[in-house]
């Protein structure tokens, strides 16, 4: 009835015939008297306006004559002022479509809890990288792993092969799986194993959170450092417990939310530089992170809230290229002369993939050389490295049918194969443990922090 009395005004202001007749028999049907009394309210109005003198021009005088239909109908219907609201054209969610509740983050920890093992894989993780950061540990980091991870047994795969591999390069390396479960993308595409689990545009995140969280518990367990891009600033509280190494991306990095999320996350965190190779908004990125921040967010139950950090105090850069690559030597004292000029950490890391290696795969060996060269040279900034790879070369097409789709194989960025990821490995192993035995000072220093 309220509602037939606002859209009565409203056709009488500014509808159409065909609106106001449909209106008006509505109203007819549901409340007969009122009608009368508010038609007879309005036409006193409109004849008043038409006759007034000096003349009221049309558009004015039928908003007046609406809005005092409109008021009369309200007013005989005996509608409180604040029900108006109520019964107004819809001015928000018009756009969404629903809303599907999730289960809370406490509730998937409930499910699937922080065993042992993972508990002392993610604390020894992010001590060994914080202190990697912190010049206090000599090893070089090495984040390596599928672009996205869109199937767990092919990551269960590489996580035993990278165990292997990090237990036997240990001294000179400290060895990450990149399991990372959100993706940014460009424009449009896959969003990753969170947003869409079922490949298929279900977007079936309840179930997303929960495979993330499940595989990163056996990830961890079997004695793997995990890193992953935050991109979603919901997600952290469902799996940031089981992660050493955070990323925000180069299409994030620039966002108050992202850095505001950062300052309150657990792991040491790596902004990338812009997409357009700007080193400054990472920059800034770091000084935001390591201040306290408040921002909305929400609980381990759920509940939307006010998050307060104290800042992260490990936020790093991460040099991945922008128009040109910039892992070189040039690039890479220009980034600590920025860094230094700004009083932050001058630790480095270097993503020999995206635009360092020009999204062609095969390039990312010699990024990879460049660097590890430059390190044993000396150049105690660069304090690790990231590659996309996975069980097999290049990329495919998801075609969302897992089973037809060939295994282990990238299904957003090209990634190298294991073979090459090892072998690149174990090469700059060997050559990092030769340099620290040839150096007749007992090893090149670590550069202090601070
Ligand atoms: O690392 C992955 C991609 O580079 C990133 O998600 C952007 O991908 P897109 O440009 O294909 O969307
Ligand atoms: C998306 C990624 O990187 P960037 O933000 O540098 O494009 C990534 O590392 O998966």
């Amino acid at each position: 009835m309220a509602f037939l009395g606002l859209h009565l005004g409203n056709a009488c202001a500014t509808g159409s015939l065909y609106k106001k007749r449909k209106v008006v028999q509505q109203c007819f049907r549901q409340q007969p008297l009122a009608l009368l009394i508010t038609v007879f309210i309005f036409i006193t109005a409109e004849v008043r306006l038409w006759t007034a003198d000096p003349p009221r021009h049309y558009p004015e005088k039928a908003t007046a004559a609406g809005e005092t239909a409109c008021g009369c109908f309200i007013f005989l219907n005996n509608i409180h002022p604040q029900e108006r609201n109520n019964i107004m054209e819809k001015t928000y969610d018009i756009h969404v479509e629903k809303f599907v509740p999730l289960i809370s983050p406490s509730q998937l920890k409930d499910r699937i809890p922080l065993s042992q093992a993972s508990h002392e894989t993610v604390v020894a993780g992010r001590r060994a990288i914080a202190d990697i950061l912190g010049g206090k540990d000599p090893r070089l980091l090495v984040v390596t792993g599928p672009c996205s991870i869109h199937d767990e047994k092919a990551a269960l795969d590489y996580a035993a092969r990278l165990k292997a591999l990090g237990d036997r390069v240990n001294d000179t390396m400290l060895l990450v799986m990149r399991t990372y479960f959100e993706k940014p993308r460009t424009t449009v595409g896959w969003k990753g194993l969170i947003n869409d689990p079922w490949l298929n545009g279900s977007y079936d995140i309840g179930t997303g959170l929960e495979r993330a969280r499940r595989l990163l518990v056996q990830i961890t367990e079997m004695g793997v450092p995990t890193a992953t891009e935050m991109l979603d600033s919901i997600v952290p509280q469902y799996i940031a417990g089981l992660v050493c190494w955070a990323a925000i991306g180069a299409r994030t990095t620039e966002s108050q939310t992202h850095r505001e999320m950062a300052s309150g996350l657990s792991m040491p965190v790596g902004f990338k530089n812009c997409t357009d190779g700007s080193l400054a908004t990472a920059i800034n990125a770091m000084i935001a992170a390591r201040s306290s921040q408040s921002f909305l967010g929400i609980d381990p139950d759920g509940q939307a809230c006010i998050v307060k950090t104290t800042g992260n105090p490990h936020a790093h850069i991460v040099l991945r290229g922008g128009t040109r690559p910039n892992y070189d030597t040039v690039s890479i004292n220009e980034a600590v002369s920025m860094l230094s000029a700004k009083d932050l950490t001058r630790s480095i890391l270097v993503d020999c993939s995206h635009d360092n290696s020009r999204k062609n795969h095969e390039l990312q060996a010699s990024v990879w050389q460049d660097v590890i060269n430059q390190r044993i040279d000396g150049n105690k900034s660069i304090i690790g490295l990231m590659l996309e790879s996975n069980l097999n070369a290049g990329n495919q097409k998801n075609t969302g049918d897992l089973a037809a789709m060939a295994y282990g194989v990238s299904i957003t960025d090209a990634c190298i194969d294991w073979e090459t990821t090892e072998q690149l490995i174990i090469s700059a192993h060997e050559q990092l443990s030769h340099a620290n035995t040839a150096a007749t000072d007992g090893g090149f220093h670590r550069y202090k922090v601070g």
